[in-house]
């Protein structure tokens, strides 16, 4: 028995140790270029070739492209292109004041260049004459010295001894220059090739991948040219040639290269032609042309137009944690609502990042296990510092992530199921009612600045209420039904949470009541759109797409280069794109990266245990108690009667002594608030303000509708 050996390379692809070594069908040429092909795999796959082969092309580059480089020194040095480049460049990115001082530069340098001609011009007519004067003067110098030196030794031959020691040099001159004139001849194309080479390996001139690893730039310095190349390469067919039509004068696209943080800024004004929305949707592939991830690469729109703001993170800056909160780190924090801010973290530039809530609702959304519980509550554990502040906590998740505010919230909800959500619901349905006895209240005070920093202070009707409901996206998503029928889920008009929620956004910022949402992954069922419009304070931490950045932040921030969507799940926890106010924005920008400090359930214990002994003793208690609802509609029409008209003064004498403790407080504004619910508003008699009975009995008719539709 006979075996047959067949050599195939080992390093070799499959697909060439596969390939048949003949066909029955194949031609002779055929088989030469199948032979061929597999040559030149094999070699391919062989790193010793590869390595070779990258040598020969990275000398072979740095040689043509240092002569590129001298060649254009050179003519750039003896023409006038270098101005017209720059022309070229400043009127392709339309600063015209620039194009105007090119152009003047380029007429001085083109006059210059013809005086110093005329002058070589008139030098060489009179070089013969200026020869011929030199040569004079140089013999009648040496016969001088000869006639002082014959009169000095007494010998007249000496009169020829400088003629002989000036012909002696120059014989010396002429035998050392015959002899190095040969080899220097020889070696002058050696000597201008290591020349050209040494400038191209200064310059990298070579591809990339043929460079050697510590040149290549990987995630090195940012330089003017590598964004500009960086952005002629985004597959931009304007920008491309507006770039190439600028040459070396590309630069002029930039502004200059800033140090911001942990990266750098520069802005990019593009040529006509290219929108800043192309540029934005180029993000990854510009990202790795700056030869960075792209979570490291945020563009933004300034106010110049056609400009696009690049921030560029140092390489892996993003990834090293950003140290801890300045609560664990001070001991005598305060806080003040009204005037202090929170100091959540750090911008991308390394900037501290403080964020007032001073009657702001706030709403944070991002994917699960993000950073959003964590974010949320860092905001709280700051304001508890400010002793005049009350909180009122629903956590429809309760693990425990706001155990640490027992003793310190007035209310701590904890839990995912229907009852939960009935308390929470209770809980921001206390916060309406409480924010409509606070507006009554103003109105009567006839206060004109709404409440100011000094009432809530002094007066503890008007102290600060924050309500919190995290993992909100469970009262919005609930099924089940309250006693009266009416859904505590849903986005209806009969929606219980819902409802509270609109009413807080609505009308409680001015009299100190607001509400801070945290919800995960938005949508339209978990999270309406007039719940999220309602907040003053948006912010995001990872999300899904770019429809679920733009529910959580809204439209224009994100067309502006706000981007959750874009953050990298698991890598970038507690990083917050936040949009709205109380944050601090740079001109013309609509939203800011935040990287928050994360203060972990354990120090939040020890900041809460801080907090607590500053502050009075709170009994948190798990729900609040529910009172039998009062039917102010009912209390209406009960006083109201069948008369048609009755003045509204009078409505609210009768409601007083209807039920004295409810409607203590109640004023014009407050009935006007009653009938506003149901769509109705108070009419006029005789110049003065009345309750119309069609009024009532159309609002107790689309309430009953309401609810027959929620059943
Ligand atoms: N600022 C931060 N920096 C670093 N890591 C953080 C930060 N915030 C949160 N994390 C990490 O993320 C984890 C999840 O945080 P958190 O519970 O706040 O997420 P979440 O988005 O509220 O999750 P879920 O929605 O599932 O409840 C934390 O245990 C922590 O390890």
């Amino acid at each position: 028995m006979t075996f047959a050996l067949i050599k195939t390379p080992v390093d070799a692809p499959e697909d060439v140790r596969d390939a048949p070594a003949s066909g029955a069908s194949s031609t002779r040429p055929d088989r030469r270029r199948a032979r061929y092909l597999k040559v030149a795999r094999a070699a391919l796959a062989d790193e010793r070739i590869r390595t070779t082969g990258r040598l020969a092309v990275r000398h072979a580059s740095y040689v043509l492209g240092g002569t590129r480089v001298v060649g254009r020194r050179i003519w750039d040095g003896r023409t006038a292109s270098r101005y017209e480049r720059m022309i070229r460049a400043a009127e392709a990115a339309g600063l015209l004041d620039e194009v105007k001082e090119w152009e003047a530069r380029g007429k001085d340098f083109r006059a210059a260049r013809h005086r110093r001609r005329v002058e070589m011009l008139q030098f060489a007519l009179q070089a013969p004459k200026a020869l011929g004067a030199a040569a004079l003067g140089s013999a009648g110098l040496l016969l001088l010295i000869g006639i002082l030196l014959a009169w000095a030794n007494k010998d007249v031959a000496d009169v020829a001894a400088p003629f002989e020691t000036v012909a002696d040099l120059v014989r010396w001159v002429a035998l050392i220059a015959g002899v190095i004139w040969g080899p220097g001849l020889a070696l002058a194309p050696w000597l201008g090739l290591a020349a050209v080479w040494a400038i191209g390996q200064h310059q990298h001139t070579a591809p990339q991948w043929a460079l050697p690893v510590r040149a290549r730039d990987l995630g090195a310095a940012i330089t003017p040219s590598i964004v500009v190349v960086a952005f002629r390469d985004l597959g931009i067919s304007p920008l491309r040639k507006a770039i190439d039509a600028m040459g070396d004068a590309g630069a002029a696209l930039l502004s200059g290269i800033k140090i911001a943080g942990c990266g750098v800024e520069v802005d990019v004004h593009l040529p006509s032609g290219v929108s800043t929305e192309e540029i934005q949707n180029k993000r990854r592939k510009l990202a790795e042309n700056l030869n960075r991830h792209e979570h490291e690469v945020f563009i933004a729109i300034p106010p110049a137009p056609r400009t696009v703001r690049l921030w560029i993170a140092d390489s892996g800056a993003l990834d090293e944690p950003i140290g801890a909160s300045p609560l664990m780190l001070d001991e005598e924090t305060t806080a003040d609502y009204y005037t202090g801010s929170a100091p959540w973290g750090q911008n991308l530039r390394g900037d501290s990042a403080g964020v007032s809530v001073f009657q702001r609702h706030i709403l944070l959304t991002g994917l699960s296990n993000q950073g959003k519980t964590a974010s949320l509550r860092a905001l709280a554990l700051w304001l508890m510092f400010d002793l005049t502040v009350d909180f009122y906590i629903a956590d429809l998740k309760g693990v425990g992530d706001w155990r640490p505010f027992h003793g310190l919230a007035q209310v701590l909800i904890q839990g995912p199921t229907d009852d939960h959500v009935a308390q929470a619901t209770d809980m921001v349905e206390w916060g309406v009612d409480e924010m409509q006895k606070r507006i009554a209240l103003l109105e009567e005070s006839g206060a004109t600045d709404g409440v100011t920093r000094d009432m809530a202070r002094t007066d503890p009707r008007f102290r600060p209420v924050v309500l919190i409901v995290d993992e909100a996206q469970v009262a919005y998503g609930c099924g089940a039904k309250s006693p009266d029928g009416r859904p505590y889920g849903g986005s209806k008009a009969t929606s219980r949470y819902f409802q509270a929620v609109k009413k807080i956004h609505d009308q409680g910022r001015a009299v100190n009541v607001t509400i801070w949402e945290g919800t995960q992954d938005p949508t339209d069922e978990n999270l309406p759109k007039r719940s999220r419009e309602g907040n003053h304070i948006r912010g995001s931490l990872v999300l899904g797409t770019e429809s679920q950045a733009k529910m959580a932040l809204g439209e224009a921030p994100v067309d502006a280069g706000a981007a959750p969507h874009k953050l990298r799940r698991g890598k970038d926890r507690g990083t917050i794109v936040v949009a709205g106010e109380g944050i601090q924005l740079e001109a013309g920008q609509s939203s800011v990266t935040i990287r928050t400090y994360f203060i972990s359930g354990e120090d939040a214990v020890v900041l809460t245990d801080r907090a607590k002994a500053r502050r009075e003793d709170v009994a948190t208690v798990p729900k609040l108690e529910i009172v039998q609802p009062v039917d102010h509609l009912a209390d209406l029409a009960a006083v109201v009667g069948r008369e048609n008209r009755v003045r509204t003064t009078e409505v609210i004498h009768r409601l007083k002594t209807r039920n004295h403790t409810v409607y203590e407080h109640w004023n014009g504004a407050r009935l006007k608030a009653l009938l506003a619910e149901y769509g109705e508003e108070p009419g006029t008699l005789d110049g003065y303000p009345v309750v119309k009975l069609e009024s009532v009995e159309r609002a107790l008719g689309r309430r009953a509708e309401e609810l027959a539709e929620a059943q």
